[in-house]
Parts: structure tokens; sequence; C-alpha cells
């Protein structure tokens, strides 16, 4: 949903910036790499400690180079297939370290073993949400639903929960809940999703193979 309604926006609103980075010489393919590593550093480094708020803003200031890459790629007409595949590829590690640095959080010092298991879920389920898209594309199928929790959304619920609940560490009270309440709606946001886009893919896959039997490469 979010990808649908709000990438426009942020489309607008990133472009000046893509562009100053092309006239720099800075290239999408250096931008997808640093946003990532940034992302991996914000989420790896401070959510293992607790720093909620501070992980959430080194994330934020990362993340949305997963936005300027393919804007800037688009600007200079040079979209390409290594480009697709190096910005999906780094996505599923952002959104790996993301989850993960919750995980080590509560399976350390948060001391919260379901939470653990529930932030576990999250990181989990998420990739095979994406995968099935990914798998499901290259057999040959248009996977027309994306479903209710995309990787927007996912990011979305969890970091604005996460930014807030570090603000506990500055005295407001109670505000912590927020993370828990998040992941829980994360993961189970993620089962609705990969049951949507399997029955998707379900359906689509006999309607294909109805027209033409699989035999050729597209089903390997
Ligand atoms: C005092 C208060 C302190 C609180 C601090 C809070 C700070 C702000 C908190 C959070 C900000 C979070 C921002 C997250 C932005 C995410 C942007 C982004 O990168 O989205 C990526 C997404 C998908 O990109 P791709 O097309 O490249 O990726 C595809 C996708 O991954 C597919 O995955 P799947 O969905 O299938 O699982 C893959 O299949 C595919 O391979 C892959 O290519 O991009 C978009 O969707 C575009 C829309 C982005 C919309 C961002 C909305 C941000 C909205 C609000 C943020 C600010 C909120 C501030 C709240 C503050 C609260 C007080
Ligand atoms: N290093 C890159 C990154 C992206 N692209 C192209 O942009 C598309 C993704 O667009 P986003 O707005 O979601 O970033 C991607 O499919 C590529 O076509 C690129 O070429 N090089
Ligand atoms: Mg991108
Ligand atoms: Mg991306």
């Amino acid at each position: 949903m979010l990808n649908k309604y709000a990438r426009a926006f942020f489309t607008r609103v990133l472009t000046p910036f893509a562009a100053l980075l092309l006239r720099l010489g800075v290239s999408p393919d250096a931008v997808t790499l640093i946003g990532t590593a940034g992302v991996m550093a914000g989420a790896l480094v401070f959510f293992p400690m607790g720093e909620f708020f501070w992980g959430t803003i080194v994330i934020t200031l990362f993340v949305f180079s997963d936005l300027v890459d393919g804007n800037m790629a688009r600007q200079a007409g040079i979209s390409s297939r290594w480009g697709a595949f190096l910005d999906s590829t780094l996505d599923r590690v952002a959104d790996g370290a993301i989850f993960a640095g919750f995980a080590l959080w509560y399976a350390g010092s948060g001391d919260d073993n379901v939470l653990c298991a529930v932030a576990i879920f999250c990181l989990a389920s998420g990739q095979v949400v994406s995968y099935t898209k990914a798998r499901g594309e290259s057999i040959g199928l248009p996977v027309a639903v994306n479903g209710l929790v995309e990787r927007a959304e996912r990011l979305v619920i969890s970091l604005v929960a996460a930014g807030l609940a570090g603000l506990h560490a500055f005295g407001v009270p109670h505000i912590d809940i927020l993370l828990p309440i998040a992941l829980w709606i994360v993961a189970v946001g993620s089962l609705v999703t990969l049951i949507q886009r399997v029955v998707t893919v379900r359906r689509e896959s006999a309607e294909a193979d109805a027209a033409s039997p699989a035999n050729g490469p597209a089903d390997r």
C-alpha cells in the first residue's frame, strides 16, 4: 500500500537530492552499498544495546537510500538488471540486520525469549514474503497481489515503534511497549501476506499451466 501511494511523494521529494549526487559523480550502486552498510550499522550496533532512539535515527538517515538509488539510475538512464539484483539482494540484508538487532536485544539485556522469537519470526517471514514474489516472477507469473504487509510497511511499523520506544531512555514512561506491539503486528501481518502471496501464486500457476503445461525453462 505504501509502495503504491507513498512512492510518488518520496520520488518528488528525493529527485533533487538524487540529481545532486549524480552531478557529484556518485553512482547508484555506491548509494545502494553505502545505504545498506549504514542500516546494518544502525541496527547491529545500537539495537542490541537497547539504544532504539539513536539506532532508528541512524537507520532512517540511510534507509531512504533505497529510494534514491533507483531514482538516480532512472534519471541518468542507467537502470540495469545488475542494479535491480543488487538493490533487492541488499534489501534482504538490511531487513535481516534490523530484525536481528531486535532479536539480539531480547536475547540479551532485553531478556524476553518470546519477543526474541517474534523478532526472529519477523526476520524469517519477511525474507520468505519477498522470496515468494521473486520466485513467482522468475517462473513467469505476475504475482499480482502484493498483500497486506510489504517491505515498506514492515519497515515503517517497526522503525516508528522503535524510535518512539527509544524515548523511554529520555524519561517518557511506558512508551517502550510500542516495540513489542509493532513486532507482533509485523509478525501476524507478514504471515497473512505470505498466505496471500502463496494463494496468488497457486492460482496464477494453475491458470498458466492450464493455458500451456509447464515443461519449458520457466518451470525450473
Ligand atoms: C521524537 C520521535 C522520534 C521517533 C523517531 C522516528 C524516526 C522515523 C522512523 C521511521 C522511519 C522509517 C522509514 C522507513 C522508510 C522505508 C523506505 C524504504 O526504503 O522503503 C522501501 C520500499 C521498497 O523498495 P523496493 O521496491 O526497492 O524493494 C522491493 C521490496 O523490498 C520487495 O519486498 P516485499 O514487499 O516483496 O517484501 C521485494 O520483493 C523487491 O525485491 C524489492 O525490490 O520502498 C517503498 O515502498 C516506497 C515507499 C516508501 C514509503 C516510506 C514511508 C515513510 C513514512 C513515514 C516515515 C516517517 C515517519 C516518522 C514518524 C515519526 C513518529 C514520531
Ligand atoms: N544500484 C541500483 C539500484 C536500483 N537500480 C534500478 O532501480 C530499480 C529500483 O528502484 P527503487 O526506486 O526501488 O530503488 C531497480 O529495479 C533497478 O532498475 C539500479 O539500476 N541500480
Ligand atoms: Mg532502491
Ligand atoms: Mg530496494
